[in-house]
């Protein structure tokens, strides 16, 4: 595919990452450890769940032609707590104390209340409730049946999953495994985290910025520091990189300074790229390549580009990676509160605020300047506003597509009922 110096199609650059990564390998983790994990295969139930009818309530199990008319007094045979075996079945005229998750015993078919009883001398009770034939009762295999397929191979284990895997009894899950992920920071103008300040030098943020996207997928990268513009030193550190990884995210040195090196090394070491250029802002040199071992991710130095690629891009290989089959973010249509201006000729993501209106609408406000080195900017969207090619410019009240980042899904408490 060729495309004109703008680069490649955002949408044609996603599907070409997600036609080249595929769900890696299964590995068996403890269920204390799988959520957000994917499951790697179909899971039937061995047998019926609840294994008898049982109560849902605390009160008299009864045969309901007994409790037709009521008031009624009847004799009680027995108390059945949950996890207990009734002792005696049903005769006309008797019913049984129960508590809720006891099994029914034989004869009865409807559960009267406690609350709709009164408890008399002795044995004896009456009860001022009817109950119809299943009244109150969960019937057997309610929750499952045996040789049901409860769960399917791709099913994400978020916690309602991981509380049906422990109803079937799983002590280890067999899931995808997670994609090994190194972060490399490149540019002699980078300092690290612990080294003192020096007021020409720039503080490496992208690979802190990185590794908490990643770490937000469940992932806990290997962070390789900074590489100089120094061609052996380069190559070292992304041999390092391929070898160890499944995706290795490479920011900087991929634009067309005299010092970008990284494409040329990469190349050297047995990386084909897929692409190198998208017809996107912020995020314009986004280098996309596979080798033997795994996948590399050249990412534009600018912190908020190599976010916005990594939302675009990396995020759902990642997810593909890990088996997930929904691999990208939800989009919403949002009314935008202010005009802006875009790229003609590329797709130009803006990040946004998103609040709702009365109607629950979502209404996208810019946070701010937008250059490419604000991080500020990140930090404060809910979203990415993405604007097409050949716009130019929105204008407020226009409807706008917007891609969710991970805050957008929280509210404040105290506006409980609104939509803010
Ligand atoms: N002649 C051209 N120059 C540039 C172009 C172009 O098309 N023609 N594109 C510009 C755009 S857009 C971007 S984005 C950058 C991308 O360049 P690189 O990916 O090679 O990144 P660098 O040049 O190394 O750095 C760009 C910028 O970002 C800062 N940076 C880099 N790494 C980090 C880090 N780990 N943490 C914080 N900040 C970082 C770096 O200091 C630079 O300021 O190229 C433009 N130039
Ligand atoms: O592509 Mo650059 O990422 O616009 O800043």
């Amino acid at each position: 595919m060729v495309f004109d110096e703008h680069g490649w199609p955002v949408d044609a650059a996603l599907r070409c990452v997600l036609e080249t990564v595929s769900p890696l390998g299964i590995e068996r983790v403890p269920l204390t450890r799988a959520r957000g994990r994917v499951l790697a295969e179909d899971l039937c139930a061995s047998r019926d769940l609840p294994p008898s009818a049982v109560s849902m309530m605390d009160g008299y199990a009864v045969r309901s032609t007994d409790v037709a008319t009521v008031p009624v007094g009847l004799a009680v045979t027995e108390e059945i707590c949950a996890g207990r075996q009734p002792r005696f079945a049903l005769a006309a005229g008797q019913c049984a104390r129960i508590m809720t998750g006891a099994p029914l015993p034989a004869g009865a078919d409807g559960v009267v209340r406690v609350e709709g009883s009164r408890r008399l001398s002795g044995d004896q009770v009456e009860l001022l409730e009817s109950a119809s034939i299943g009244h109150h009762v969960r019937p057997q295999g309610d929750s499952m049946r045996a040789g049901d397929v409860v769960m399917q191979a791709g099913c994400e284990l978020v916690p309602g999953a991981i509380g049906v895997l422990a109803t079937l009894k799983v002590v280890q899950v067999r899931v995808h495994r997670l994609p090994r992920v190194a972060i490399l920071s490149t540019g002699d103008e980078l300092e690290a985290l612990d080294a003192p300040v020096d007021p020409l030098k720039i503080p490496d943020a992208n690979s802190y910025a990185l590794m908490a996207q990643v770490q937000a997928l469940g992932i806990e990268p290997d962070l390789l520091g900074i590489a100089p513009d120094e061609p052996v030193a380069l190559q070292a550190a992304l041999a390092r990189g391929l070898e160890i990884a499944d995706v290795l995210l490479v920011s900087g040195g991929f634009s067309v300074g005299e010092h970008d090196y990284v494409q040329q090394t990469l190349q050297a070491l047995g990386v084909k790229q897929h692409f190198g250029r998208i017809a996107m802002r912020p995020g314009h040199p986004l280098m996309f390549g596979s080798h033997a071992g795994g996948h590399v991710f050249g990412l534009p130095g600018n912190p908020v580009s190599s976010m916005v690629c990594f939302e675009l891009f990396v995020l759902p290989a990642l997810r593909r990676l890990m088996g997930h089959r929904r691999v990208c973010r939800t989009e919403v249509r949002a009314r935008l509160l202010e005009p802006i201006r875009t790229h003609p000729q590329r797709t130009e993501f803006v990040r946004v605020r998103l609040t709702r209106d009365d109607e629950g609408r979502w209404l996208a406000r810019p946070t701010g300047a937008q250059g490419s080195a604000l991080l500020q900017s990140m930090m404060l969207a809910d979203g990415l506003l993405r604007a097409p090619v050949g716009a130019g410019g929105l204008a407020a009240g226009d409807e706008v597509r917007v891609h969710l980042l991970d805050q957008a899904v929280f509210r404040v408490a105290d506006t409980f009922g609104e939509h803010t």
